[in-house]
């Protein structure tokens, strides 16, 4: 395999004019609270009035909010060797991702990830279609015509199972409950301290870092009851991603110790599902409002699949589905805003910065700007079914990432949220119950506040086509 950072070009030149400049600040606090009191409206208010690169000062940390193109391309690519992982964010969650794919760094990083990649590629990835299909299906078994039912707790659910089923060849049954808690306490003890400019302690004796650690104990009571079947049954013959990771040597011959195994699993359960549900729920509450592109959608499922389990075969004809999802993460996007901080001194938008500058990229700004979308605010699919794809600049879309740090999930992620869909439209219709918009919460990802009500009608076998 090549290496992943290869002919990447060298970082650019520092060229003259006006420094940029960002909005007032507290002494000593800076931007804390205005950031703190409410993320979206702040990075909006600051990208709109202030510009593509915004100084920032979190409590003595300089960062800078960056959504200039170009700029961000050279963060994320040209010049990604001067940065790392954002510390002013995740050491707030070394206890949990320890040195897993997420959060690690250099050549261990680069390792693990070479790892770990096969399972998402080639036909490996395509082979995992069926698990999908299936845990949708017997999740659509037990919904009732007429019953109202928050879809992005079923979706926290159903991606859960996927992620633990296709990635790791487990069934989680009995841990499920346990674990989809344990998962809500970490989401909102992540969120509290990502706002917070400075560390407490795991250690010290809070409530928020009880529940933190005990939230954590439970996580990893279940990796390590996975860890501890698979070396029981012997994991040569499987090809799970479980499995090569625990095959795996390093160059003395070394397996990977129980730590690091915990840290990949702990850090692929989560990684892996709330963002893909979080996408699904979105577009939920965005078809859930408009029959009609509900109803196209269904004919293009309808006309390619009928009523036989979809296969990941049938994903190149449903474009119109696929367009609806990226609009979907284009208004929502699951992970609003990656960060990242300089090792050295580097050059941002024709300016020198300091090492130890923050760097935050925000999708979520990015995707609502006018410069590449027409009435950005809209939920529009058929925005995607001509080229914009093409046309827009290469960052200008990101749901993903970008750079050699993107997502190592991201076919997987669009293989599974559209067969999920094509698989629950195939089966049952649904409206949106809410009265008023539903606020999207920035906590580790882009949760709906509330969840996301479903008023659900099922469809009849006949209506299905070729059954
Ligand atoms: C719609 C679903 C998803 C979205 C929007 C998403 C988004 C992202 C983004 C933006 C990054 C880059 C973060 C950065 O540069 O700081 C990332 C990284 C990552 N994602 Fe995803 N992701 C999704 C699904 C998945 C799935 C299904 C998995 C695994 C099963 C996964 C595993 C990871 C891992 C391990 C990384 C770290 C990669 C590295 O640093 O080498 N993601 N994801």
């Amino acid at each position: 395999m090549t290496d992943i950072a290869s002919e990447i070009p060298e970082p650019r030149e520092p060229r003259a004019g006006p420094r940029p400049v960002g909005p007032p600040a507290l002494p000593f606090l800076g931007h804390v609270f205005d950031y703190s009191r409410d993320p979206l409206g702040f990075w909006t208010r600051t990208a709109r009035h202030y510009g593509d690169i915004v100084p920032l000062n979190f409590a003595g940390w300089p960062g800078l909010l960056v959504s200039d193109v170009d700029a961000i391309e050279d963060i994320l690519v040209r010049d990604h060797r001067s940065y790392i992982k954002h510390q002013l964010m995740w050491r707030h969650a070394t206890a949990l991702f320890g040195q897993g794919l997420l959060t690690s760094e250099g050549a261990f990083w680069q390792r693990q990830r070479r790892l770990a990649a096969p399972p998402f590629a080639g036909r490996q990835l395509l082979a995992y279609d069926a698990g999908i299909v299936g845990a949708t299906s017997r999740m659509l078994e037990g919904w009732r015509d007429g019953e109202t039912l928050d879809v992005h707790s079923r979706m926290m659910n159903l991606t859960l199972r996927i992620v633990a089923n296709t990635l790791f060849d487990t069934e989680l049954e009995g841990d499920v409950a346990d674990l989809e808690q344990a998962l809500d306490v970490l989401a909102a003890e992540l969120e509290a301290r990502f706002s917070r400019p400075f560390v407490i302690p795991d250690y010290v004796p809070l409530p928020g870092n009880r529940r933190y650690r005990r939230a954590i104990r439970t996580v990893e009571a279940v990796v390590t009851r996975m860890i501890a079947a698979r070396r029981a049954e012997g994991c040569e013959k499987r090809n799970d991603l479980l499995s090569r990771l625990m095959a795996a040597r390093d160059e003395n011959g070394q397996p990977m110790s129980d730590t690091r195994l915990r840290d990949e699993a702990v850090t692929l359960l989560l990684a892996g599902h709330e963002t893909t549900a979080v996408a699904l729920s979105w577009t939920w509450y965005l078809i859930g409002q408009r029959p009609e592109v509900r109803a196209r959608m269904t004919a293009e499922i309808d006309q390619a699949i009928g009523g036989r389990p979809a296969t990941s075969g049938d994903l190149p004809n449903l474009g119109f589905t696929e367009n609806v999802l990226m609009e979907a993460m284009r208004l929502y996007p699951p992970a609003w805003t990656i960060g990242r901080q300089s090792t050295k001194a580097t050059v941002i938008g024709g300016h020198a910065y300091p090492a130890g500058t923050s760097v935050f990229i925000s999708p979520w700004i990015l995707h609502r700007d006018e410069r590449h979308f027409d009435r950005a605010d809209e939920f529009r699919p058929d925005r995607w079914s001509g080229d914009l794809a093409q046309r827009l600049p290469r960052f200008a879309y990101m749901p993903f990432g970008g750079g050699p740090r993107i997502c190592i999930g991201q076919r997987f992620a669009m293989m599974e949220a559209m067969l999920i869909l094509a698989t629950m439209l195939q089966h049952v219709d649904a409206e949106w119950q809410g009265m008023s918009a539903i606020t999207p919460q920035p906590s580790i990802t882009l949760r709906p506040i509330g969840g996301v009500q479903l008023r659900v009608r099922r469809r009849s076998a006949g209506s299905r086509g070729n059954d």
